[in-house]
């Protein structure tokens, strides 16, 4: 089983697509139903990382998926870890609870390897400091490449940006890799930043909460308008 993303392959990059939208982090399934279901919402992020103030524990997780049909407000789900153990990951995703996984720990090669073989799709985030940092994203073996500010001590949802002149023409010189861009994301910035890089996906967590874990549906709605009106 090939272990790709369709909504990330089927948003080519080049300057006149749109991204797709990952808004990430959820503490209650209400507020997940609302976001979820606005429209430009491609993606919805499940935070697995027990340290994490969107922590969502996995038996938790398992019960939103139930009562929730994700295929009907037309989203993908996507599992963030942090050096989580590997039979954790396949169980949410083999029991249908995400459809993809994304790595934010120092998970190795051979881990994103072991996950795409089983044919889980991955997302590997990498903190961004310099040029080299960017070069050496895709020595992971896969196509799918999430750039977060470098925040020592922090492994994510820190709402500190990267910067985004360091990915201009990334897309145009890696066409068969995919790119999502985080880190301090909001409607404020959020056209400029996507003028700049380009991604094929953004994502996004405290940029769009009126508190940890808590999305704000305006602030969405802002965020995904900023993005259409800037093409
Ligand atoms: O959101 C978190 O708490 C988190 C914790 C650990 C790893 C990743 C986390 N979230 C991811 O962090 C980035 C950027 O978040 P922000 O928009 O700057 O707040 C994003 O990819 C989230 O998925």
């Amino acid at each position: 089983m090939a272990a790709s993303i369709a909504l990330l392959d089927q948003a080519p990059v080049g300057n006149s697509n749109l991204p797709a939208v990952k808004i990430c982090g959820f503490t209650d399934l209400a507020n997940l139903r609302e976001i979820a279901a606005i429209d430009g919402v491609n993606a919805i992020g499940l935070n697995f990382f027990p340290k994490s103030k969107r922590y969502v524990t996995p038996a938790t997780a398992r019960e939103w998926t139930s009562a929730w049909d994700r295929k009907a407000d037309g989203v993908v789900t996507v599992g963030v870890f942090v050096n989580a153990e590997q039979r954790q990951i396949i169980e949410l995703f083999t029991s249908g609870v995400i459809d993809v996984a994304q790595l934010h720990g120092t998970e190795s090669a051979d881990e994103v390897s072991a996950l795409t073989a089983r044919g889980i799709p991955v997302i590997k985030a990498h903190g961004i400091r310099n040029a080299a940092d960017i070069n050496a994203m895709t020595q992971h073996p896969t196509a799918y490449h999430l750039v977060d500010a470098f925040a020592p001590g922090e492994w994510g949802g820190t709402g500190e940006t990267v910067d985004w002149s360091l990915l201009t023409n990334w897309g145009d010189s890696h066409p068969s890799h995919r790119l999502v861009l985080s880190g301090g994301l909001k409607p404020e910035n959020i056209a400029e930043a996507v003028l700049c890089v380009h991604p094929a996906m953004v994502d996004v967590a405290s940029g769009v909460e009126s508190a940890p874990g808590v999305k704000d549906a305006n602030r969405v709605k802002t965020f995904v308008t900023a993005i259409q009106k800037a093409h």
